[in-house]
This record gives C-alpha cells, structure tokens and sequence, in this order.
C-alpha cells in the first residue's frame, strides 16, 4: 500500500468527493463516525468518564467537533474547548452550527486554560493535516498545557503540532504527546519514524473509504509492506510450490559465516535459511565450527575453513545461486579478503549482513563492487558507518534512498517498521515484528531468510526482501504470542518461520 506526502492527503479528499459524488461534511461524519466507533471500542463511556475535546479552527477540529456531538448521543458527558481564531473552516462551522446546546463549550486562550485532571480522556482535535508552521502563541500553551496534565490523549488524524511527512522546523515548538493517533484511512509517513513516537503513541487506521483509486496511484516513494490479510490488495505473496517442483527450483545457497565464539550466528541464519524453504544449504564455517554445524543443521552441507577461529579463504562459488556473508563473521583481515575477493569475482545475488557490514564501512572502495541487487541488512548503528551521522530519521531516510540508488542495491534498515529502499529509490516499510525481537541473532535469523527467498528462481530481487522481512517480522510475532516478549530468543523465530510463511502463500 502506498503512503501519501502530506500535500496529496491533502488532494484525498477532493478526489474522494469528486469520485463518490459526495460532501466535504458527509465525508467529515464519516471521519467522526469512525472515531466515535474507536472510542466506543476502547474507552466505552463508564471507562472514558467526562471527555474533553479540543479543537482547532480548521478541519481538524471540524472532526472535534461532529466526534463531540456523535459522542453526547451515545451517552458520553461531553465538554469542548474551541481555540479562537480569525477563520474557521466551512465544515467547522457547520459543525459548530449542529452542535447540541447542552453541550458545555469554553474558549481556549493563554490566560484561561481548562482544568485537566490526570487520567481525564482528551480528543486533541486541534490540527491535523492542515499544519503549516510550528506551534506558538495561544496553540502552544495549550498543547503545553495538555502534554503538562497527565491527560489520556486521543489525536484525531495526527497528534497537533507534528508534521505529517517532514521534520519539525523549530524543535523547540510544543507537540501533543498522544495516548493514541487515530487516523484515516492509511497512516502517516511521521508515524513509521522512532523519533516521533513519543508523540504519536499507539497509532491506529480508521477506513472512511476514502477513494482507493487515488491510494493506488498516487506518485509517491513510501509504501507498506503488510500481511495478506491486513489489506484487500495483497502487496506481496509467496508463490505456491507448484507439483513438479524440485530443489533447484528453491536454488541452492552458500552461508559464510561464524568465528571462534559466534559459531551460533551461523546456526541460526543456517536453520533460517533451511526454514525459508531453500533447495540445498551449503554452510562454511572456521574449523572450530564444523561439528557444531553439522550436529545442529544436519540437512546443511558443512566446509570446514582451515583455519580454526575465522574463515581465511573463499570456497569455489560457481554452484550456487545466492551467497550470505556477515553473521558471527569477526573482523579478521584475512576474513575481510575473503569478502573482498567474493565481491571481485562473482555476480551471484548477495546478503551481506554484521561484520561483512562494518568491513565495507571501514572500506568504502569496496561499495564500488557490489553486484546489482546486493542484499544490505544494517541495523541504524551499522548504516551510520556506512553513511555518515544522521541529524534526525528524515535525513537517515535521504540517505538510505540515495545510498540504494547510487550502489544498486537493496538496503534492509533493520528497526521497527524496517525500510527496505530499492534501487530505484523506492522505500517498503514493513508492518510485522515486535520488540521481543531485539534480541541477539535475530538479525542473523533474517539474514538467513533473505538467503533462502534471493536464491528462490522464482522470486524477483525486491519481492524476495519484502516477503524475508515481512516473513521474519510476522514469525516475531508468533513467537511472541507462545513465548511473551521478553521470553523470546532469536531461536524462537526460526521455529516460527515455516508457519509464518505458510500464511503468506
Ligand atoms: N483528508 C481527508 O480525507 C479528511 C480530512 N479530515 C480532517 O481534516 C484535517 C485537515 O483539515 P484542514 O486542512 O482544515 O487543516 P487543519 O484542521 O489541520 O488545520 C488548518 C487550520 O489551522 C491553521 N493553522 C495551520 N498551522 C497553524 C499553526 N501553526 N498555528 C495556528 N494555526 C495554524 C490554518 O490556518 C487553518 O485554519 C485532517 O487532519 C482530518 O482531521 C476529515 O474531516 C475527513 C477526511
Ligand atoms: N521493536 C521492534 N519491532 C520490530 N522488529 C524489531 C524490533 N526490534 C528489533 N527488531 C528486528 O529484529 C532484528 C534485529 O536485528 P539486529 O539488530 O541485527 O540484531 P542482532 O545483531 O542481535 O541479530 C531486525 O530484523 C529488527 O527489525
Ligand atoms: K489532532
């Protein structure tokens, strides 16, 4: 699915009257409809107790104020306050004009704040999309005043104050600290970046049918990524294996990887790997690693390297249709040659994850090498080392883009929300996963399953990372539902991988 700029959620809803033949009122009772049903759901009246509605001059607090009405049917005790200001919205004042009289409704100014108890359920209604400039004056002390009160916060569209797809211009400008965003439709760029999550809090979509067509076609480079049943138009799905297949259909893939006391790195990309559904598992490993290999992953084939504590040299890689390289890997210079003599003579699909990462940071000529359509897993740490130091996640963003579009290749940024950027400048923000996953060897678990997708003959280079990483995320999150959060160990997830990719066929 893709995700809109700030500037065509904006063209949205035009194109959404335009095409249903309908109103910019009916299309806002949709959005208050949706949001009085939200709240139903999760803060029903005896919980809610009295909620208070803030709300701005434009649509944002248009929505206030439908919600405050739809509300005060459904039996909620209702209170408004409404910032003043030279020009309201024609909805907004529709809106105001229906609004019951019984109603109790303040004007919001500096000198006469309302009382906010903590625990009270705010609706910050105050802007949304419609945000051009920082909060200051009357508007900030509010949200000053809110953020201050201890409130519950639920933020119609977007918490006030917050941009939806750039970073704030003056940082010293106050943000509603949201409990929950509910927003319509589809969600913001803002809401997929850790640095906005302290205001965005838990973040949830409302569909008002907006028109789809305008979704799908909007030109834009952000996208989710997001479960087959987590949307009407699947992004991505798993090929079923047809009857005939055989293992050089699912291809058969070369794992370097491990040293002295990070052996279990390549255990764990190795079972990943196996779990992914890859045809035949070669995994070479230092000396020391050669009966751990082959007494934990028995279906993988084993080269012991002849050293014992790192690996030295780079076996033969003709026979293999995607080679990994990072896990456990070690920064030896004689386990960095071999990374530079694999990316000298071959141009079989790569991952290149861990370690193997930090060697092309240290030695960034080597970038220059790369096979079109390498795999690149950094976790931000890592990124940064191949980059430079980001000011905040819209510049780390510019660069992953660049970056993937100057080297061709595909970057995996690993977090919450992992960005896959392609090399055509494309962004894929992936929906699955959960933080029981920070854990050691999770990534070597996904850098396992890139392998086993990328040397799959039938998967495209890009539908291959978006399924690993949307396979990966979604088996964290069964494990999760077995184990807990804090229970879950990076082995969990390659339990979890065959089930995981079961329901994406
Ligand atoms: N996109 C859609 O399809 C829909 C949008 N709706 C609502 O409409 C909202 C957008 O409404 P608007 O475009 O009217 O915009 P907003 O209501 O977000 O804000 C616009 C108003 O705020 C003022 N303003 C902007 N920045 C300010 C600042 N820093 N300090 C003080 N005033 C400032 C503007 O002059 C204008 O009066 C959405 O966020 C959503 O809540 C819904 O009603 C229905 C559907
Ligand atoms: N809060 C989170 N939500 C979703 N996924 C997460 C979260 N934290 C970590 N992950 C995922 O777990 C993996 C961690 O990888 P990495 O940082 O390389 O760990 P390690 O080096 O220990 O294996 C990544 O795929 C990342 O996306
Ligand atoms: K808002």
């Amino acid at each position: 699915m893709n995700i809109l700029t700030a500037a065509q959620t904006r063209q949205l809803d035009q194109a959404t009257i335009k095409e249903q033949h309908t109103t910019s009122t009916a299309l806002m009772e949709r959005a208050a409809t949706a949001l009085a049903s939200w709240l139903l759901r999760h803060y029903p009246p005896q919980v809610a107790g009295e909620v208070l509605l803030l709300c701005g001059p434009g649509n944002n607090g248009g929505d206030g104020l439908a919600l405050a009405r739809l509300l005060f049917g459904a039996d909620y005790a209702v209170r408004l306050a409404l910032l003043p200001a030279d020009k309201y919205s024609d909805d907004y004042q529709y809106n105001h004009h229906v609004l019951p009289k019984t109603i109790p409704v303040s004007e919001l100014s500096a000198g006469a704040l309302p009382s906010i108890q903590p625990g009270t359920l705010v609706v910050d209604a105050l802007f949304g999309t419609g945000l051009t400039r920082p909060l200051t004056g009357q508007a900030a002390a509010v949200v000053a005043h809110l953020n201050e009160s201890g409130a519950r916060v639920v933020a119609v569209d977007m918490p006030s104050g917050l941009l939806a797809d750039a970073p704030q211009p003056d940082p010293a400008a106050p943000v509603v600290r949201a409990t929950h965003t509910v927003s319509f439709g589809l969600p913001k760029l803002a809401f997929l970046l850790p640095q906005n999550a302290e205001f965005v809090g838990e973040w949830h979509v409302e569909d008002i049918g907006l028109s789809a067509n305008f979704i799908a076609q909007a030109d834009t480079p952000w996208h989710l990524t997001q479960l087959p049943a987590a949307t009407p138009r699947p992004d991505v799905a798993l090929p079923r294996r047809t009857k005939f297949a055989y293992k050089n259909t699912f291809g058969h893939a070369l794992l370097l990887a491990g040293s002295r006391g990070k052996v279990g790195a390549a255990v764990l990309a190795a079972g990943a790997c196996l779990r992914g559904g890859v045809g035949l598992l070669t995994v070479a490993v230092p000396g020391c690693g050669y009966d751990i290999i082959q007494t934990t992953r028995p279906e993988a084939m084993c080269l012991a390297d002849a050293q014992a504590d790192f690996i030295s040299a780079l076996p033969a890689t003709k026979p293999y249709q995607a080679i990994g390289i990072g896990p456990g890997l070690g920064q030896d210079v004689a386990s960095r040659a071999v990374l530079e003599k694999l990316l000298r003579e071959t141009q079989v699909p790569l991952v290149i994850d861990a370690d193997a990462l930090n060697m092309l940071g240290e030695h960034r000529d080597l970038l220059d090498l790369l096979p079109e359509n390498t795999v690149l897993t950094p976790h931000i740490g890592e990124f940064a080392r191949l980059t430079e130091k980001t000011k905040d996640d819209y510049h780390r963003l510019d660069l992953l883009r660049a970056f993937a579009q100057q080297h061709r290749c595909l970057v995996v940024l690993k977090g919450a929300y992992t960005a896959v950027a392609a090399p055509d400048g494309h962004v894929y923000f992936n929906t699955t996963g959960n933080p029981g996953m920070g854990t050691g060897g999770s990534g070597d678990v996904l850098t396992g399953l890139l392998l086993a997708l990328r040397a799959d003959q039938r998967l495209a280079p890009l539908l291959a990372v978006r399924l690993a990483v949307l396979a990966h995320g979604h088996a964290g999150d069964l494990a999760a539902a077995d184990t807990g959060e804090a229970g879950l160990v990076a082995g969990d997830l390659v339990q979890h991988i065959g089930p995981a990719l079961r329901q994406l066929e």
